[in-house]
């Protein structure tokens, strides 16, 4: 992998990835896609017939075999939570870039999609506490962390290749 996209449900890694993999001229690859693949069921399906735990498993399984492929990876929105997958992460040499965005952002990107299991069982007030208790663990994982709110996914691809372009940052990731 060149990047590794992370952040919160609806943060934008899944259409942010998709735009940098095509600037860097490589393939995307989204975590909860191939997780779908490899289940061959919805998320939704998944959470509901195996629960959470399982889903994590194979998170985490699909997570060490998507590190060895090239491109872009945008993960799913609980990946770097987990503390096994932040080990995988830290660990890996490839550099991870959080998308932050604030509260009312995110509930505006997310609120009219019943794609993710998490968004569906939990009310405003419980999501906005899951993402406040994850904040700190996105950041622990990243490498850069860009806030996103004012910034179109094309801005937010050009920030990203400035930051992989620096000669500072490719000494600091060997
Ligand atoms: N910078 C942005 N500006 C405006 N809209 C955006 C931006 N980034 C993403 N969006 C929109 O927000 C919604 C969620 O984006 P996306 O699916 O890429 O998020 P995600 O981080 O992959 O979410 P998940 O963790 O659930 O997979 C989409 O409708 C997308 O078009
Ligand atoms: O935030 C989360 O924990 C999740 C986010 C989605 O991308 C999916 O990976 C799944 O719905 C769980
Ligand atoms: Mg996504």
């Amino acid at each position: 992998m060149e990047a590794i996209l992370i952040g919160f449900m609806g943060s934008g890694k899944t259409t942010v990835g998709r735009l940098l993999a095509d600037q860097l001229m490589t393939q995307h690859a989204d975590l909860d896609d191939m997780i779908v693949d490899r289940a061959g069921q919805a998320i939704t399906a998944i959470f509901e017939e195996h629960g959470e735990g399982y889903f994590r498993q194979l998170e985490q399984q699909t997570l060490r075999g998507a590190l060895a492929q090239p491109g872009v990876l945008s993960t799913g929105g609980g990946t770097p939570t987990i503390p096994a997958n932040a080990a995988i992460l830290t660990a890996s040499p490839v550099p991870v870039i959080c998308l932050a965005a604030d509260d009312a952002t995110i509930l505006d990107r997310v609120s009219h999609d019943t794609s993710r299991p998490l968004v569906n069982d939990l009310d405003t007030t419980a999501l906005l506490a899951l993402k406040h208790h994850r904040a700190p663990l996105y950041e622990a994982a990243a490498d850069l962390v860009i806030q996103t709110d004012q910034l179109t996914p094309n801005e937010i691809v050009a920030t990203i290749q400035d930051w992989l372009s620096q000669p500072a940052r490719r000494t600091a990731q060997g």
